[in-house]
């Protein structure tokens, strides 16, 4: 919408996978919806807006309140037993108190720590899950002592049969979508993985793995950190060395939510009991759950949230493998009569090529250098994505925001090379074969022919979370 209000129509967007999304990613489930990506529309109810909760709200999105800090009044113990809820809440109060001091104390010292860095170990069960849920569990405690608050502290969990990605849907509808879905565009191209972006002064060349090249005069790149961390695209020239170190540097965050179906309840739930954990001797381990019932009544399923290590390995082993074991933290917490699961879904966010984890982790005070860089255009190249995002990184409207940045920059940017054409219509004529040499004659004549077209060529790799030139995340 950004580029086209500018009168920026030819752009073209490849996306890797077989639908628009990333992380953004719905599956029928147990016979509902289930959200194996982003499931909260986070930062509602501050001083400003958050734009996609104004999205979910034209859209008719079906949403429901969820308030996670009542799990730490349901905390169970190895054996099962809940603790008493005076203990779970001062403990809680306790881990949330000593980390925000240690933070406060570390404020303006230019420490590149990150939130897990900062507290003691913790050692007895119940400290471990609470750790686990302040520093794994989107370090959701300490958000009101950073500067994420603009947007408000509620959260509503997405639970709509037609999925959070309902609202990339709607935003592209009339653009690259009928009202149905349907693809209309030619402009989108699915299963399209970029392999290669060679790139020079004077335009961009980006090869897919079919073979398919695309010639540009710009490129937004918007795939995960995790992506830009794995060998999956290559750049010639490379990124220059500050680039390269930014990405390096930049954590990422594998967070898994594991579905598991049953023929009937046998958990409390009440809506206020909508999330309980379990405190096992091992952190991390099948530590935090949620049901169901809230956002879908009568769909008996539970989730449990798995993070990094703890993600990698389960990502490892079978899915039956992973039922079992979470049978067994089950009927620790519930007895040994409930019934088995009767099925289960364990999304794999580190092993799929085109995310290589869930989300990005900065330092809790950040590095201005990283941010800077990370979102720093290399030449013709321009960088967005929800790790780009410097207030919100981790988060949907992070990407919804930081697509509409990357484009403003871009816009920016053609104007500038446009004062410079003007300047010397000379430079703009400069064939690009020099920038083709390794490709066959067939190629390297489309490549030159597009060349020549006299419209400006802009190219969008990936669709993003939305998917759409209308908001680049
Ligand atoms: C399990 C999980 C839970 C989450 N929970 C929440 C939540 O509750 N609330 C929230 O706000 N956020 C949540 N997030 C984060 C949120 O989903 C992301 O921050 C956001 O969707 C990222 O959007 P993006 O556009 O930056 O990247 P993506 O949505 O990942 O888009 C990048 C696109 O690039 C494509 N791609 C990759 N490689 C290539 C290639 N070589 N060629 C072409 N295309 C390629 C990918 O297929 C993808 O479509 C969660 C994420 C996960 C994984």
């Amino acid at each position: 919408k950004v580029l086209s209000e500018n009168g920026v129509d030819d752009v073209m967007i490849l996306e890797a996978s077989d639908k628009i999304g990333g992380r953004i990613r719905k599956e029928e489930f147990g016979g509902v919806t289930v959200e194996l990506g982003a499931g909260w529309i986070a930062g509602v109810g501050g001083k400003q807006s958050n734009p996609v909760w104004e999205l979910a709200l034209q859209s008719n999105l079906r949403t429901c309140f969820s308030d996670y800090s009542n799990a730490r009044y349901n905390i169970y113990d190895p054996s099962g037993k809940i603790f008493p809820s005076g203990i779970a809440a001062d403990s809680y109060k306790k881990a949330v108190d000593s980390a925000i001091q240690k933070l406060r104390s570390q404020e303006g010292n230019n420490n590149h720590e990150s939130f897990a860095e900062t507290t003691s170990t913790p050692k007895t069960p119940i400290e471990l899950a609470i750790d686990f849920i302040l520093h794994d569990f989107e370090m959701a405690e300490v958000e009101p002592i950073s500067t994420y608050v603009d947007f408000g502290e509620r959260e509503f969990l997405v639970a709509d049969e037609r999925g959070y990605e309902h609202l990339l849907y709607k935003m592209a509808e009339n653009f690259l979508f009928t009202s149905e879905g349907k693809i209309t565009d030619s402009r989108l191209e699915l299963n399209t993985v970029v392999r290669e972006v060679q790139h020079s002064r004077n335009g961009v060349l980006v090869s897919t793995e079919d073979g398919s090249l695309y010639e540009a005069n710009y490129v937004i790149l918007s795939v995960s950190i995790g992506v830009l961390q794995s060998d999956l695209i290559s750049f010639t020239p490379p990124l220059p060395r500050w680039k390269m170190e930014a990405i390096r540097n930049l954590d990422v965050m594998v967070y898994t939510k594991i579905f598991l179906k049953f023929p009937y309840k046998f958990w409390p739930c009440e809506p206020e009991k909508e999330f309980f954990i379990y405190a096992h001797e091992r952190r991390g381990y099948y530590t935090f759950w949620q049901h169901m019932e809230n956002a879908y009544p009568g769909s008996n399923i539970l989730v449990v949230t798995l993070t990094n290590g703890e993600s990698k390995r389960v990502e490892s082993q079978s899915d039956q493998e992973t039922l079992r074991e979470a049978m067994q933290v089950l009927r620790n917490m519930f007895g040994p009569d409930i019934p088995d699961a009767t099925d289960i879904l364990v999304p794999r966010w580190w092993n799929n090529r085109f995310q290589r984890g869930s989300y990005s982790n900065y330092p809790i005070y950040v590095n201005h250098q990283l941010v800077h860089d990370i979102k720093e255009p290399v030449g013709r190249i321009f960088f967005t994505g929800e790790h780009t995002s410097e207030k919100f990184s981790g988060y949907v409207h992070g990407g919804y925001l930081s697509g509409i940045d990357t484009t403003n920059a871009l816009l920016e940017e053609m104007r500038k090379d446009d004062g410079r054409k003007n300047e010397s219509q000379a430079f703009l004529l400069e064939p690009l074969l020099a920038l083709t040499g390794s490709l066959t004659l067939t190629q390297a004549e489309t490549v030159s022919s597009l060349h020549k077209c006299d419209i400006p060529r802009q190219l969008f790799l990936s669709n993003s979370k939305l998917g759409l030139p209308e908001a680049i995340l």
